[in-house]
This record gives C-alpha cells, structure tokens and sequence, in this order.
C-alpha cells in the first residue's frame, strides 16, 4: 500500500505535467545522469511549507534541500531528512542563517508570509506579506540571483512585481527567472471540471489565465480537454467556483488558515516542472503568472513553456469565447490595480 501511494506520487511528480514523451523521462530519470539540483523552501515550517517539503523530498531530480524559516525549521528539516529519498536536507533559521539556505539554489520556492482568515481578501495580506518577500528578494538577489523564483506568498498579483522591482534595483533582474505560481488554480480547474463533464480528471488539461485572485482568475473551458458539452451555465458556476477555490478552503478552515495541503501539491508540481526545464526535458508547460506582452499588463498568468534558463516561451491565450473574452475585459483594471501596487511598493519602501 506504502509503496503503491509513493509510486503514485513520484510517478505524478516526473511524469504528466508536460507532454514530454515517456520514453525521453524514463531515459533522463533512470539514469545517474540526472543533474544535482538544489531547491530551498522560504516559509518551510508553515502550512504549506512542510507538506511542500515533504514533496520536494520525494522528487528524485532534487539533490540538495534547504528548508528556510524564522522558526521551527530544525524540526521540520530532520523529520522529512529520514526519508529514504535521494536529497540530502538541511534545516536553516533566522535570518542568520537565510545566506547558507540560499547558496547553490537553482530553484527557490516562496510560500513565507500570512495567510488568510475568513472574510479577508488576499490584497488584505499585502500590508505583512510585501514586506516579507521584499527582504527574501533582496537576499536572493545577493546569494543566488540565478535562480527560478517561484512565487507562492499572496497576493500574488502584487508580490511577482515587488520581486521584480527588488531584483531589477540589485540588478539581477531575469524576467525569465521569476514565477508566480498560479497551478493551485490549474488543479482545481482540473478537479472540478472533471466533476462535472463525469471524465477521468487525470486526463483533463485545462489552461487558467489571469492572475491569482477572485475574478482575475480566468480558466478558459472553452479549451478544456476532453471535451464536454456543458451548458452556459454550467461554465459560469465552474469558473466561479475555481475563482473562489481559495476562500471555499479559508471558509472551511474557519480560521485556521487557507488552503495548504494542495497548494503544496501545486507548489510541487511547479517546482518539478521547472528543474524538468533546467534539467532539458523538452516541451514542459505549465500555467504561471510572469513577465509577459500577450495583453497590456506587464504581468500575466498563461501557459508557459519552460526550459534550461526558466521561461522559453511565453505562450499565447489561444481561442476564447465570448464569455471568456467578456472575463479578461473585466481582469484587466484589477489586475493592472494589483500589479503597480507591487511595483509602487517596492520602490518606495
Ligand atoms: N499562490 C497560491 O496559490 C497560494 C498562496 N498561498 C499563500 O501562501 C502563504 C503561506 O501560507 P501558509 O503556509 O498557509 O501560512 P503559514 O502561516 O502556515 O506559514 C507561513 C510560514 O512563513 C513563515 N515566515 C514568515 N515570515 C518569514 C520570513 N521573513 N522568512 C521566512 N519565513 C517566514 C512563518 O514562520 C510560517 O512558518 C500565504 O501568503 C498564503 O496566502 C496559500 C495558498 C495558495
Ligand atoms: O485563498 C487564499 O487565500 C489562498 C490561495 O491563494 C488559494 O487557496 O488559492
């Protein structure tokens, strides 16, 4: 049983995100020729952070992990080190010790900040979580300014331009290199749509675009695979109900926070689809909110196609329908509010 559910989990976490071929990952991952890779988590002993860590400890294309937090990570850092998997881990606390987290990294992972309570928004985070990323942007700018940053504190909408400001003024800003992780959306896309065209949902692909935040969150199902026929309204409730995934969790929790347990399986399966990328695994796409000029906003989620020095492509939104094209008119004030918010904060703080 205990094997049948890692196997499950790895073979999740190595195969379906991209239409690579089989042939070609079996070839990349059954040998010893699978690069070292180093992957530090910021906010490893919160909610997500430690089922993400557990995660990443699973992922056989990580060889170094570093689990960084103001607190409790030397306990969260040697339970997950007992796992018989291939990466060494290391706990790091305080911001003494954010330096040694973050050397050698190629790819770090950002789920550090507060989360929701029922009745907030994510734009109520801003005020405690921009500041937090601001200063865990600054240090990744001085000790691994190479690395993919993949961005899960909220709003997200707000903390990929802060990043981006703060690494454009230390001068290491790549917009190839900066993510902000949207595939929370993209998993419940999936689910939910799976739920109500009755298909098997590991065979659905649903792109989501936009940002990460209420109506700024806009799956396209006109593009859903399989195919079903839906009703109108059918699509209305599936993409209301994928924007309020995060506050249906936040309700449930009733204060205990938001989603997290699935936002680390999210967060796993983007941090894998970019060392894929980094690694050279050829045509890995995945939906991510970053530096982009498919519509007039300097940052926008889409499908992405990454590769060996992050993004490769940003792809393009495909055919929308009218309600989808009705549903991007409406993203794009609110979105643009979000994104210079970011950016005004990160240069005059
Ligand atoms: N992008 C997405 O789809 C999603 C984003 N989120 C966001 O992820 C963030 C984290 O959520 P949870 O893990 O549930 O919160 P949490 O409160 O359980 O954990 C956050 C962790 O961050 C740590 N932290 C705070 N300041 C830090 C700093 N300066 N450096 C390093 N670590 C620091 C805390 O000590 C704590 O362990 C929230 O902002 C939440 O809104 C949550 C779900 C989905
Ligand atoms: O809703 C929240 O606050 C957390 C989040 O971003 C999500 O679950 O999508």
């Amino acid at each position: 049983m205990r094997t049948a559910v890692l196997r499950s989990i790895r073979s999740r976490l190595t195969s379906s995100t991209s239409s690579s071929s089989p042939h070609l990952l079996r070839r990349c991952y059954g040998t010893e020729s699978v690069p070292e890779r180093k992957v530090a988590v910021l906010g490893a002993a919160g909610g997500i952070g430690q089922p993400l860590a557990l995660l990443m400890k699973l992922n056989p294309l990580v060889s170094k992990l570093a689990l960084y937090d103001i607190a409790g990570t030397p306990g969260v850092a040697a339970d997950v080190s007992h796992i018989n998997t291939r990466s060494e881990v290391a706990g790091y606390m305080g911001e003494e010790q954010l330096r040694q987290a973050l050397e050698g990294s190629d790819v770090v992972v950002i789920p550090a900040g507060v989360p929701r309570k029922p009745g907030m928004t994510r734009d109520d985070l801003f005020n405690i979580n921009a500041g937090i990323v601001k200063s865990l942007c600054a240090a990744i700018s001085k000790y691994c300014p190479n690395a993919l940053v993949n961005m899960i504190s909220n709003p997200v909408n707000s903390t990929v331009p802060i990043a981006a400001e703060v690494f454009k003024k230390a001068g290491t800003y790549d917009e190839k290199k900066l993510f902000g992780v949207t595939t929370l959306d993209v998993v419940r896309a999936k689910t939910f749509y799976a739920g109500k065209a009755k298909v098997p949902v590991a065979d659905v692909n649903v792109p989501v675009v936009g940002g990460h935040a209420g109506i700024t969150i806009l799956p396209l199902f006109s593009q859903a695979t399989p195919k079903a026929n839906l009703s109108d309204e059918e699509i209305v409730a599936l993409t209301k109900r994928t924007q309020d995934g995060g506050t249906e969790v936040v309700e449930a929790k009733a204060g205990k926070g938001s989603a997290t347990l699935s936002m680390a399986y999210a967060g796993a399966i983007f941090a894998d689809a970019c060392l894929k990328g980094l690694n050279g695994v050829p045509d890995v796409v995945e939906c991510s909110f970053v530096q982009s000029n498919i519509t007039e906003l300097p940052f926008f989620a889409s499908k992405v196609k990454l590769g060996k020095n992050g993004v490769e492509e940003v792809m393009g939104l495909g055919p929308l329908s009218d309600y989808e094209k009705q549903g991007l008119e409406t993203l794009i004030p609110e979105l643009k509010v979000s994104i210079e918010k970011g950016i005004k904060f990160a240069n005059q703080n």
